[in-house]
């Protein structure tokens, strides 16, 4: 928690208590601390203080662009799958230099919206991607730096939706076939090699896969020379995990210790992609009770948070912690806490203990910085809820809750109608 503490009663992000947000900006609402945002990137920053790194937060797990400068302010640069992404992190004044791009499905409009931004590199996760990066480079006049995304199949042994360095994966090349890939880009004349790159997946727990991979990717630098191929970057991707409930991840320093123990000799400038490392734990999403109601086999706190705003109970069965904003609650419950959302997999939580919540009770969902806003959707006609960023004793709403308006617009009913 660190920066979102009770005093007395109450739970406060840094020094504001969390029900003075709610009273001003309503609920539900995601609150995010500025203070743990900092400290997070200045951990993994320096967990790697020893050697040339970029740290290129994952634009995905949080998207605000308060959250995007706070890294960018810090020396940061970002991992992006999306033109959408690189928008945002233009937005939010990222050195265009210290953007990778990696994603399996890239389009031509992307991949030509960055080639004209000037991004560092592509990490090419196909055969054909690399024939398009070649093809639309070639066409603006642009070299499109690359980096190979490689598969390593190595076993993050994390949940199997966000395992993404098996074999049967769809993410990277095949580590076998990357040395004939890289081959090819050698030979393309608006390509210049200039990385490895490999993700392995998300949540991990341990650092052992991450050693591992690097280890299969010290083997194929050694093709690589053999090739006469010299590259300058190591991406190494993201994915180190955080504590939701009782997993006990590395710490970013003996993440760093072990991989600058692999690494160290390479004479490489190492790149990491951490999304939820930086973030997780640095925000909560706040509901309130609608209602109790006591099923025939179980009890439900039904709250006016959903799956539409936090998606990843339902999506992954993953766990959020639970506090009450303010705890005057008599004894605790077993049950489920749920939200409005017509469907059953609408859980925030589900068959556990937690505090016996009454109508109006203020709930913050813990760990939900990371992968909650930003797999927010509309289901159910629900507009996004607010964003706030808490620095000190100051806040900030830094999205506005999204209007009832907001929701039809762009629609129209066509004229033959
Ligand atoms: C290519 C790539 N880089 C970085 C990340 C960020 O992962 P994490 O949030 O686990 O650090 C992901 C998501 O797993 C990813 O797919
Ligand atoms: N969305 C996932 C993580 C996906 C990682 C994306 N590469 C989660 O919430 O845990």
């Amino acid at each position: 928690m660190h920066h979102f503490q009770y005093k007395g009663d109450e739970l406060f992000a840094e020094e504001v208590a969390v029900k003075d947000i709610v009273a001003k900006v309503g609920s539900p609402v995601y609150i995010y601390s500025q203070a743990t945002l900092e400290r997070h990137f200045k951990a993994m920053d320096s967990a790697f203080a020893a050697t040339p790194h970029t740290i290129c937060y994952s634009v995905k797990a949080n998207s605000n662009l308060a959250v995007l400068k706070t890294f960018i302010n810090l020396g940061g640069g970002v991992d992006i799958v999306s033109g959408g992404e690189l928008f945002r992190a233009l937005q939010a004044g990222v050195d265009p230099k210290k953007v990778v791009y990696s994603g399996v499905g890239k389009r031509d409009d992307e991949i030509a919206y960055a080639l004209e931004t000037g991004i560092l590199m592509f990490n090419v996760e196909s055969e054909l991607e690399l024939d398009r990066l070649n093809e639309v480079a070639g066409r603006i006049g642009k070299k499109a730096g690359i980096a190979i995304r490689v598969n390593p199949d190595v076993d993050p042994e994390t949940h199997p939706y966000i395992t993404t360095g098996l074999k049967k994966a769809k993410f990277g090349i095949n580590i076998e076939r990357a040395l004939e890939q890289y081959g090819r880009a050698k030979e393309m004349a608006n390509i210049e090699i200039l990385g490895i790159d490999c993700h392995i997946g998300s949540q991990l727990t341990k650092v052992s896969p991450f050693v591992d991979a690097i280890k299969k990717l010290k083997r194929l630098l050694t093709g690589m020379q053999d090739m006469g191929i010299q590259v300058k970057y190591l991406d190494l991707g993201g994915g180190l995990g955080i504590q939701y409930n009782d997993e006990a991840p590395p710490l970013p320093a003996d993440y760093g210790t072990s991989i600058l123990a692999e690494t160290k000799d390479l004479g490489l400038h190492l790149l990491f992609e951490p999304g939820r490392n930086l973030v997780g734990n640095a925000g909560i999403l706040v509901g309130t009770c609608l209602y109790t109601k006591k099923g025939e086999e179980k009890n439900f706190v039904i709250v006016d948070a959903g799956m539409n705003d936090l998606a990843r109970p339902a999506l992954y069965g993953s766990f959020h912690g639970v506090a009450p904003v303010r705890k005057d609650q008599d004894g605790s419950i077993v049950g489920d806490i749920v939200g409005p959302i017509c469907e059953s997999g609408d859980f925030l939580v589900k068959e556990r203990e937690f505090p016996n919540f009454k109508q109006g009770d203020q709930i913050a969902f813990l760990s939900a910085g990371a992968y909650g806003f930003t797999m927010s959707s509309n289901y159910n006609s629900r507009p996004r809820v607010a964003e706030v960023m808490v620095k000190g004793d100051k806040f900030e709403v830094i999205r506005e809750r999204e209007k009832v308006e907001d929701l039809v617009r762009g629609e129209s009913i066509p004229s033959f109608l």
